[in-house]
This record gives structure tokens, sequence and C-alpha cells, in this order.
């Protein structure tokens, strides 16, 4: 499989070279809210972070990483609902900054948004079928009433619905899973080349967020769709996606096949993560140590260093001095620690190159 490389087909404009570049490229991307990077009041969300989405690999990659580790900030930023402070966003080779009215529609439907609160997206005095025939009509998918009907009932039954007990039905009739698969539903409508889906079952009962991670799945594999499933819950990651990116305080700070990541963390985060976890797995310690005690190093607040430094048990002098790159700790595997310096270094550019099947060549 032919592996996405920033340099590969990218044009800036809108030409038939677009065709080969990558769908989503997020180049040296940060967001900082609050004023500028200096100032007082300034978070910063994302610091310089590269990705890349193909959008020809139908995988599920998960972003994982606690509250405020920059997951919303990354999905809202792909999918153009917010701009970078600085860095680049291109959708197929185009700046989304300067993309015009066609080629913005087309922006807007390739890339489609399954949101945390399936209540947002409906109206309640309108019945479930108004959130499915609206884009019908803005998006002209559909010739005729006899089309749209098919369209939705297709749509409905590929996340496990049926249409005669979904359509005609007000918001407050379905269960929050049937109206987040609806939402899931209106999603693929579109034939979108990426769906973002920023924690789609944190506000469904435990009980039906399988059905729903479920119906994502399968419009992963049948319609080949790649999704990116942006969440909190390693389990369900490791459940659903073959490829994922933790995040920590706006930074990558591991990469790759969910396997790999899951059964041996490399870098502390992590691993405090995954051992947080109680995993039904007796063989699994929870709360164990793993890395072993660092260095005895006084960790000032305006370092420039890894942003785990301060709550890192392993944390070295030169942790604060710079920040690490990704180290390829595997063949599809990096972790952004000095504790694997030892390992080649991959220019932060190419840590996407992990998520495809085949692993880059260090
Ligand atoms: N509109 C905003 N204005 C100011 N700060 C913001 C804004 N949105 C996010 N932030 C801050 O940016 C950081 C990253 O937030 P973000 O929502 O991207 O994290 P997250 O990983 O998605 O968190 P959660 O899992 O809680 O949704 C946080 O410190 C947050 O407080």
């Amino acid at each position: 499989m032919a592996k996405p490389t920033t340099d590969q087909g990218v044009t800036t404009a809108a030409g038939s070279a677009r065709t080969h570049a990558p769908l989503i490229e997020l180049r040296n991307v940060t967001k900082v809210y609050g004023g500028r990077v200096l100032s007082r009041n300034a978070t910063v969300a994302l610091d310089d972070v590269s990705l890349t989405v193909a959008g020809d690999t139908p995988q599920i990659i998960s972003v994982v990483g606690e509250s405020g580790s920059g997951k919303t900030t990354l999905a809202s930023l792909l999918m153009g609902f917010i701009s970078p402070t600085s860095g680049t966003i291109l959708y197929q080779g185009s700046d989304v900054a300067s993309l015009g009215g066609a080629r913005m529609r087309e922006f807007r439907r390739d890339v489609q948004a399954v949101f945390q609160d399936p209540f947002s997206v409906f109206n309640p005095f309108y019945r479930v079928d108004h959130v499915l025939t609206v884009p019908i009509a803005k998006f002209r998918l559909a010739k005729s009433r006899a089309d749209r009907h098919d369209l939705m009932v297709s749509a409905l039954e590929t996340v496990g619905l049926r249409a005669d007990e979904t359509l005609g039905r007000y918001p407050h009739q379905l269960s929050g899973g049937q109206r987040q698969r609806v939402t899931v539903a209106r999603a693929l409508m579109m034939r979108p080349k990426l769906i973002v889906a920023d924690e789609p079952v944190s506000m469904v009962d435990a009980s039906l967020r399988a059905t729903i991670l479920e119906s994502l799945r399968t419009v992963n594999q049948t319609l080949k769709v790649p999704i990116l499933y942006i969440t909190h819950d390693l389990g369900t990651a490791y459940h659903v996606s073959d490829h994922i990116l933790v995040m920590y305080r706006g930074t990558i700070v591991e990469a790759g096949d969910v396997e790999s990541v899951i059964s041996a963390p490399k870098h502390p985060y992590t691993q405090l993560l995954i051992d947080s976890i109680p995993w039904p797995d007796p063989q699994r310690p929870w709360g164990q140590e793993r890395t072993g005690r660092g260095e005895k190093v006084t960790v000032p607040e305006d370092h420039h260093g890894c942003r785990f430094a301060d709550r890192c048990p392993a944390v070295m002098a030169r942790c604060v001095e710079n920040a690490p790159p990704p180290y390829l700790t595997g063949p599809d595997h990096a972790a952004t620690c000095f504790l694997h310096a030892e390992q080649p270094a991959l220019p932060k550019e190419r840590l996407s190159e992990l998520l495809t099947v085949s692993a880059p060549k260090s």
C-alpha cells in the first residue's frame, strides 16, 4: 500500500495534482486560545502538530488523551471549524483558509462530523427525517422523492436502524443511542472521505455505546470510510481502532498500531493512562510503575522541553532542556520520549506514516 508522505503530490493550486494529495494535512499547526503564545491568558491547545490523513486507507484512528490535551481542538481544526494560530491546513493540497465556495462545499461534504451530543443536532420540533432531508437537499444527493427515501432507508439500515421505526418520529421518541446512529447515518449519506467522531459515545448509556461504535465500524468496513475517533476512553479506542495517537498537552506523545501501543506503551504518559485502567486481565497489573525512577531534576515552570516532564516518574535533566523528537520504538510505533533516544528519530512530520498499514523506513 502506498504510504502518504508530506511531499506526495501536494500542490497549493486547485489543479489535477490535488487528486494525488492527501485528503487532509496539518502542517506544523499551533492553536493558541486567549491571546498570543507568550501572553498570560494564552492556552496553547495544540503545539506544532503535523498530521496527514491520506483518505485512501479505510482505517480507524483513535486520538486519545486526558481532558484538555487538545483532542477537540485537533478535530475542529481538521474539520475547518476553527483556524490555526500558525501553520497550515491543506485539503487535497489546497489551503483550507483560501477555499472558494465550490471547493469549500466539497470539503464540507468530504469531511463529516459526528458530535459528542446527539441532542444538539436535532430540533425537537421537527421529525427525525429533517436532519436527513436537509443535507440531501443542500448537497443535491437525490434526484426525486423516491431517491431521497431510498437514500435515507439505506443509510439508516447501514447503521442498524429500521426506517419504519425511525422515520416519522420526533427526536424524543428515539433513545440516545438511536439518535446518535441517525447522526452517523446522516454523515454517511454524504459519501464522505473521512468521518471525525468526537467523543460520540460519551453522552449515551454504557449499554448503548457498543451499538454506536459497531455502526461506525460497519460504516468503516462496508463503505471503506476512514474514521478519526476522538476519545478519552482507551478501552473503546482499543476495541474499535487500527491505529492510535496519544496526546498530552497539545502534543502527540505516542503513535502507532493500536495493539502495539496498548500492549507495550513506550511513553511514560501512555503507560500511566493504561495502568490507571482496571483491565479485565489478571496478567496486567493495575497501577504498576514501569519506568523506574528518574533523575533528581528541578523542572522550571517555563522550560521548553517535554511537556510531561513535571509529572514524569522517569524525568531526566535533558527532558527540560529540549523537547524530544519521536523515536521509532518498533516498525509501527513511535514515542516522543528521550527514554528511547537510542532508537532512530523520526521527523514529527512523518509520524502519520505509522498510521498506515506498512511502516516507514527509518
Ligand atoms: N474556545 C476556547 N477558549 C479558550 N480555551 C480553550 C477553548 N477551547 C479549548 N480551550 C483550552 O484548550 C485546551 C485544549 O482543549 P480541548 O477541548 O481541545 O481538549 P480535549 O482534549 O478535547 O478535552 P476534553 O476531553 O475535556 O474535551 C484546554 O486547556 C482548554 O481549556
